[in-house]
């Protein structure tokens, strides 16, 4: 193996055989009740508005983080991978994304400044200031980054698809990640997660026991963005302090 990404071959990746094999807590986080009820239009619109301003803290803590990964990106020095770019990119609509969420905020009366985190909000970002330290290897972020990023891409773009009936003052949201644009920046992000986890993988970094422990690390932290995000949807349905485990 030669720790390339393979253009072209878009599966057969580390990442997808991680979604195979945690089949049902992937499909937990991307076809949630709450996704479901958007999809079919029963929405509850005050569970929307939590949603919203519980993701505005989110994402603001989200910044952050992918800054921090643009910064390991750039240590690593291998400009040719065009990780950066693609980091940059990101950082990019995240900076769209936040004035889309106070322009939307101002449109469903959510006053932002009054919102207080709730406990999952609070957990999923200090989970994210935990990737942020500096002994978090590069791989782990990544791997986490897609993560984050694609659960949002295919609930959102479930709520699009033929046959949804998705209310139309809500498709502008699901339009904002369930684009096809940002269907190609997942993309791009498992590109990076699956380079960095086969090059890990394959033993070509100098210590493979170290190489070995990246990768089933990178694999826990892929599971515990699936939990963070179910509870992040069970909060916005109302069940918050709940875990991802199955209700009795
Ligand atoms: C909770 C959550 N997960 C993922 C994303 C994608 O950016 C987001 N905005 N919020």
């Amino acid at each position: 193996m030669d720790g390339k990404s393979k253009p072209g071959v878009p599966y057969g990746g580390m990442t997808d055989t991680w979604a195979k094999k945690h089949r049902l807590i992937y499909i937990g986080a991307t076809r949630h009740p709450f996704i479901l009820s958007i999809r079919d239009g029963t929405v509850d619109l005050s569970a929307f508005k939590r949603w919203l301003g519980q993701d505005y803290i989110f994402v603001r803590a989200f910044v952050p983080f992918v800054a921090s990964v643009l910064i390991r990106a750039y240590k690593k020095g291998d400009e040719s991978s065009g990780d950066m770019e693609v980091i940059l990119s990101g950082l990019g609509s995240l900076n769209d994304e936040i004035a889309w969420f106070k322009q939307e905020a101002s449109k469903w009366g959510v006053d932002l400044s009054q919102v207080a985190p709730e406990k999952p909000t609070q957990h999923y970002c200090r989970f994210l200031e935990e990737l942020m330290r500096p002994e978090v290897d590069y791989t782990v972020a990544t791997a986490a980054f897609w993560a984050i990023e694609t659960v949002y891409q295919e609930s959102f773009a479930h709520c699009l698809e033929e046959g949804s009936k998705t209310p139309p003052e809500l498709q502008e949201a699901c339009q904002r990640w369930g684009n096809d644009g940002f269907g190609h920046y997942c993309s791009s992000l498992r590109n990076i997660a699956d380079r960095q986890l086969e090059k890990a993988a394959s033993g070509s970094e100098p210590l493979v026991k170290v190489s070995e422990d990246v990768v089933s690390k990178a694999e826990v932290t892929f599971l515990r963005v699936l939990e963070y995000e179910v509870d992040f949807w069970n909060m916005s349905c109302g069940t918050a302090g709940h875990s991802a485990a199955p209700k009795p």
